[in-house]
């Protein structure tokens, strides 16, 4: 997943495109970027590898001027992760335009090709959101001429709509103009959009993955944008919206509400911390019913995501809820780690136990999902390395045994602990005493309650289906050989930087 915001103001917006990026720091770890428009209607633009506050030092901050710009952070989950393929991307034709993307294309292959073959343009890195952003531009190109109206750009979105397929929300700046943003047909990733009022008067816009970027920086939530919309503003701060899609569908991403947004978001009207405390109210009444004679002494959060769900379910069941564990805050999120090593090594560096809650005691660990469940086996061990009698786990969510398309980097059923097993193979290979997953209709009903005009959601990695219709085994197929670990791992090994395009180094 990645994280997206920009923002039209009257005041630089350096400082407040980079608090937004901490805020949605949980999106992705591995780049950032940010792009701002000078008043010399040039961009400048900083990305590089590595956490916000690594990447931006106080000379870059100084060098990003301008009342407008957009950034991004970045969880790769296509081409490589060298920091050419970091965002915002930029494209000198027509006018000038730069774009961040989260999400993932499910047909880029075909778009390279059709890029290069009949628009004769190429695309330096192996990066689908690249991709996108030459599509967009071949289709802003239409419009010979200057400026274009709100109209052409509107048409652009849709014809990107006609040709991309996969997840997209985007984040975009055209010279001369201003911010355009827009959402896949489906409304797979989440963007809202919120204002400010100025003491002149004026109203700044913003966009942003979630909900908590605008609280953060003060601005009002407006309302997400739809499916299929996009929303223009321009450089004078007016704004205009357009639904650009054929046939919108709202399909977001289940696992938001599980794993990827902050509970403080609000995502397509949901809480994202109610939608969590209610599938530990489904989750605790399951182990109620099928757990009878189990005899639990404490339920245990594994730290953080899962903290809201356990401490429901400890309500539910009528059992204590504690700490067992204690996060180290300078060790940030294991499952978006690139790299299986990587990821074994930082849970032990992340997570340790207080004996005290363990000792003598039969044990609830809750987690918010099981993924290749490189966690739970390490976290079972811990618990009963610090003294516990019996360890149970409980999972919020399903089990997941389908790669995802969509902007989730878990492209391999074959890393999938759920894949192909039943969860009694699943609960030997974690050595838990006991194991249980919520089922999925409770999870759809638990995040559903709060916005019932939410007819289906995007829910592949539990049931195999994908909304967007394209996605074969052919494809999934092409996805592992590319994107497995250890594919993954030799790309890094190889990966050379790319043409650096400007960059405030
Ligand atoms: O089965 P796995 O492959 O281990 O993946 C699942 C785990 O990864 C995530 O935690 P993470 O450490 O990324 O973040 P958190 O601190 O927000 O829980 C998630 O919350 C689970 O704990
Ligand atoms: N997680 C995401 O949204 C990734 C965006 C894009 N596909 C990339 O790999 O950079
Ligand atoms: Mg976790």
């Amino acid at each position: 997943m990645c994280g997206i915001v920009g923002i039209t103001g009257f005041m630089p917006v350096n400082q407040s495109i980079y608090d937004a990026l901490t805020v949605l720091q949980h999106r992705g770890q591995d780049a950032a970027g940010i792009c701002t428009i000078d008043a010399l209607n040039c961009f400048r633009l900083r990305k590089a590898n590595g956490l916000v506050s690594d990447v931006f030092e106080a000379r870059h901050m100084q060098r990003l001027q301008g009342n407008i710009g957009i950034g991004h952070v970045r969880y790769p989950t296509a081409g490589s992760s060298s920091a050419s393929e970091a965002q915002p991307f930029y494209v000198n034709s027509p006018y000038g335009i730069t774009l961040a993307h989260n999400g993932n294309l499910t047909n880029a292959h075909e778009l390279r090709k059709q890029l290069f073959e009949v628009g004769r343009r190429h695309v330096n890195t192996t990066s689908d959101s690249e991709i996108l952003l030459n599509i967009f531009a071949q289709e802003l190109d239409r419009f010979q001429h200057y400026p274009l109206e709100a109209d052409n750009i509107f048409a652009a979105v849709a014809a990107v709509h006609q040709q991309v397929r996969g997840a997209y929300a985007v984040v975009s700046m055209i010279i001369g103009h201003g911010m355009v943003a827009f959402r896949d047909p489906n409304g797979i990733r989440p963007l809202v959009l919120g204002k400010r009022v100025i003491a002149d008067g004026r109203t700044e816009y913003m966009v942003a993955s979630e909900s908590v970027a605008l609280d953060t920086l003060g601005f009002e939530f407006i309302r997400d944008v739809a499916p299929g919309e996009a929303v223009y503003i321009t450089e004078q701060g007016q704004l205009s919206t357009r639904q650009c899609a054929e046939n919108p569908k709202s399909n977001p991403c289940l696992f938001e509400y599980v794993y990827f947004a902050r509970p403080d978001s609000f995502l397509d009207k949901i809480s994202v911390y109610s939608a969590r405390v209610r599938m530990g109210t489904k989750l605790g009444e399951k182990i109620a019913r099928e757990w009878e004679d189990l005899d639990i002494d404490v339920v245990i959060p594994i730290p953080e995501t899962s903290t809201d769900v356990a401490l429901e379910i400890a309500r539910i069941l009528d059992k204590p809820y504690r700490q067992g564990f204690v996060k180290n805050r300078y060790v940030g999120r294991t499952f978006i780690m690139p790299g299986q090593h990587l990821r074994r090594s930082a849970v032990r560096r992340k997570l340790n136990a207080n004996r005290a809650e363990f000792r003598d005691k039969n044990v609830l660990l809750v987690d918010d999902s099981i993924v290749r469940g490189t966690t739970s086996e390490q976290i079972i061990e811990m618990a009963r390395e610090a003294g516990a009698k019996r360890v149970y786990l409980a999972s919020a969510a399903p089990e997941i045994r389908f790669p995802n398309v969509y902007g989730i980097d878990m492209p391999s059923a074959t890393e999938l602990i759920a894949h192909g097993r039943e969860v009694e193979e699943i609960r030997q290979l974690i050595k838990a005493d006991a194991l249980i997953f919520q089922d999925l209709d409770d999870l759809i009903e638990a995040v559903r309650e709060e916005n019932p005009d939410i007819a289906q959601f995007e829910c592949s990695v539990f049931n195999g289906v994908y909304v967007t219709k394209d996605v074969d085994q052919r494809y999934l197929d092409y996805l592992q050989s590319l994107r497995n670990d250890d594919a993954k791992a030799i790309a890094r090994q190889t990966e050379v930087e790319g043409l650096e395009l400007h960059n405030e180094g």
